[in-house]
C-alpha cells in the first residue's frame, strides 16, 4: 500500500492545511469518556493476520511504516463497527521527543508517549488503498496507545531493523512478523468514531477504532524510534524524527461510540 508518489503527497505535511478545508469529520481528537456512548450493537473485533504477508520497512520521511501484502485478503479485520472486510496494509507510529507527549488522540486529555496505527482498507468495496483512501469509509485504522514500562518483546525485532531505515526514503526487507503481537490483551473494549487521516491528503474516510487497553514498551525501546530522521542521507542538515503527530481536531458534533460500559 506503500506509493512512492505519497511521498509528495506526505512530505510537505507540517507545511499542508492543518484543518482540511471545510473539514467535519478530521483526526485525531479527544476521547471525552463520559460523553462517550455505549453501543451494544457493537460487535467484538476479529483481527486475523498472517504474518507471512508482512514485506518491509519504509522510512517515509514523516514515520516509519511497516508494510504488508495487500493484494489477497490474508491479513484481515473484521467486526467492531465493520460491515465489510478490511484488508490489512501497514502498521507505523506517532510519538513525541519525550515521554510526555507524542499519542494523536487523548483520553480525557490525557497523553501517552506513543500510538500505533494499524492501517486496514476495506477491500469489499474497493480494489487498492489508493482508491479507498479517496473515499468515506474506506478505511479503518485501529489506534493502540504506547506507555512506558517493562519491554516489549514481540517489539524489539522491529526495533533491531530500525537502524536500516534511519533515513527518508531508506526501506528494507521485513518478513515474519505478527502485527496481533502489538494488539492489546483485551481488544474488546474500543472507542470508535468516523474521522480522517491525520497527515495529508486528510481524507475524511477512516472508521477510527481506539483501544482503551494501552501495551508497554521500554524507555530504550522508544528512544529507538528517536533514532530515526526526517531528512535523507543527502541532505546536510539532519533532523531527528520526533513529535510526528498532528494537532487536536474539533469534534464537531460527532459521537463516539464505545464497545464498554
Ligand atoms: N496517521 S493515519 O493512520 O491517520 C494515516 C494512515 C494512512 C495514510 O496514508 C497516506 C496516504 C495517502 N495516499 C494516497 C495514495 C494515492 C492517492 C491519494 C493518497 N497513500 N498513502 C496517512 C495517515
Ligand atoms: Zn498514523
Amino acid at each position: 500500500c506503500s506509493s512512492k508518489y505519497v511521498l509528495s503527497a506526505l512530505h510537505p505535511m507540517w507545511q499542508g492545511p492543518l484543518v482540511a478545508p471545510g473539514g467535519n469529520r478530521q483526526s485525531p481528537i479527544d476521547i471525552r469518556v463520559r460523553k462517550s456512548v455505549f453501543d451494544p450493537h457493537l460487535k467484538p473485533l476479529t483481527p486475523d493476520y498472517d504474518p507471512g504477508t508482512c514485506s518491509q520497512i519504509w522510512n517515509n520521511g514523516y514515520s516509519f511504516l511497516v508494510e504488508y501484502d495487500d493484494t489477497t485478503d490474508k491479513s484481515i479485520l473484521k467486526g467492531g463497527p465493520l460491515e465489510d472486510n478490511f484488508r490489512l496494509c501497514q502498521f507505523h507510529f506517532h510519538w513525541g521527543e519525550s515521554n510526555a507527549w507524542g499519542s494523536e488522540h487523548t483520553v480525557d486529555r490525557r497523553l501517552f508517549p506513543a500510538e500505533l496505527h494499524m492501517v486496514h482498507w476495506n477491500s469489499n468495496k474497493y480494489r487498492r488503498f489508493e482508491e479507498a483512501v479517496m473515499e468515506e469509509n474506506g478505511l479503518a485504522v485501529i489506534g493502540v496507545f504506547l506507555k512506558i514500562g517493562k519491554r516489549h518483546e514481540g517489539l524489539q525485532k522491529l526495533v533491531d531493523a530500525l537502524p536500516a531505515v534511519r533515513h527518508k526514503d531508506s526501506v528494507v526487507e521485513f518478513t515474519r512478523f505478527d502485527p496481533a503481537c502489538l494488539l492489546p490483551a483485551n481488544i474488546d473494549d474500543y472507542w470508535t468514531y468516523a474521522g480522517s487521516l491525520t497527515t495529508p491528503p486528510l481524507t475524511e474516510a477512516v472508521t477510527w477504532i481506539i483501544m482503551k487497553q494501552h501495551i508497554e514498551v521500554s524507555h530504550d525501546q522508544l528512544a529507538v524510534f528517536r533514532s530515526l530522521l526526517f531528512t535523507s542521507a543527502e541532505e546536510e542538515v539532519q533532523k531527528s524524527m520526533v513529535n510526528n503527530f498532528r494537532v487536536q481536531q474539533p469534534l464537531r458534533g460527532r459521537t463516539v461510540r464505545s464497545s464498554f460500559t
